[in-house]
């Protein structure tokens, strides 16, 4: 590194990031869950299937709730149905208890995400329930799922701050978290819902978490709504996190946290991971062309900004 900063190049120490991580694409379920206009069936299927094709490792496909609370997944079987499973890709779907659980088994689901909350407002608002009856829910879907061999994720949202609420204690996450973990999830999200944490509150968030979870089984989904995800994702790098979500275009948000902006974008996600030299599997171009696709199904430009400056048929064409 020394020779490299001798000869005024980049200066960063690639020891202190991992060589490979993970993304999970979440768009086509937290991207499109918040859409004014539900998006066809069709289209839905052709963005999953060309988000697995750019090499996406994992891409949620929809979520098994209430079509009354969120109308936008209600083809949730359909799209399972019909999406082209790619060996070796993941495509889980929320199921927020046993009947969505068992519908989604139904259509052959392989992973299943249950979704927590370290707010209780918030869970109130979002599922309908406490944190303590969200999690007494939870148990029997990971039971049963035990038993059927079908992996479980765990989400623990507003873990940087609450739009009900406000600030969240680290505590409470570190606690969710490590509830979610002993039910059996191999994997706990932490979500900052609302996009509103920075790097420090990122920092003390996790070192908290990692506490009591080990860091190898956490992930960290950033909304973008301060622009703050990719400094956050940095930190949670340096602090040993090797798994990232993110919506392709930068998609997203929750229905129920208002005023809450997009997912980071996957495009760029991927551009500053390969600009780090780790490695992902994932073709940006293809995530682009992806990108290019939905926003344009959707009629307004993506919120990537490396795609706006990369992908120039998208730039021009909107
Ligand atoms: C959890 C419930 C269902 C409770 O909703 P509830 O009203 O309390 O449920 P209930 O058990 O009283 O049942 C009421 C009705 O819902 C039906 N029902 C019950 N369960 C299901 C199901 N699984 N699938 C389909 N239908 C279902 C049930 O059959 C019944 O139908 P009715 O008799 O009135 O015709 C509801 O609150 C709900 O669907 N909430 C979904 C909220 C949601 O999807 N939010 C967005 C995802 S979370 C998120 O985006 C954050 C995340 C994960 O991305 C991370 C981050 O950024 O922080």
């Amino acid at each position: 590194m020394l020779q490299r900063l001798a000869r005024g190049t980049r200066a960063f120490s690639t020891a202190q990031y991992p060589r490979y991580v993970k993304i999970v694409e979440v768009g086509p379920r937290d991207g499109l869950q918040n859409e004014k206009s539900v998006v066809s069936t069709a289209d839905k299927v052709t963005l999953i299937n060309m988000l697995s094709d750019a090499g996406l490792p994992v891409v949620e496909a929809t979520s098994f709730v209430s079509p009354k609370w969120v109308p936008q997944m209600g083809d949730n079987s359909e799209v399972m149905k019909q999406i082209k499973r790619k060996e070796g890709v993941y495509y889980p779907v929320l199921t927020p208890n046993l009947m969505g659980f068992d519908a989604a088994v139904k259509v052959n689901a392989q992973e299943v995400a249950i979704f927590g909350a370290a707010s209780e407002s918030f869970s109130r608002k979002n599922i309908n329930c406490s944190i303590e009856e969200s999690l007494e829910r939870f148990q029997p879907v990971c039971e049963k799922a035990k038993s059927l061999g079908i992996r479980v994720r765990g989400y623990v949202s507003c873990v940087l701050g609450c739009p009900y609420e406000g600030p969240i204690d680290p505590a409470t996450v570190a606690k969710v978290a490590k509830t979610l973990l002993e039910m059996g999830c191999y994997e706990i999200s932490l979500g900052d819902t609302i996009g509103i944490g920075t790097p420090g509150s990122t920092l003390e968030m996790l070192r908290a978490t990692k506490e009591v979870v080990p860091v190898e089984q956490l992930a960290v989904h950033f909304h973008d709504t301060y622009g703050q995800a990719l400094a956050n994702i940095l930190v949670a790098l340096q602090e040993g996190v090797t798994v990232v979500d993110s919506a392709v275009a930068g998609l997203g948000g929750c229905p129920y946290a208002k005023g809450a902006s997009g997912n980071v974008a996957t495009e760029d996600v991927v551009y500053m991971l390969h600009g780090l030299g780790i490695e992902t599997g994932v073709d940006l171009a293809k995530v682009m062309e992806a990108g290019s696709f939905i926003s344009s199904v959707l009629n307004r430009p993506t919120s990537s900004k490396a795609a706006r400056a990369l992908y120039k048929p998208l730039a021009s064409k909107l």
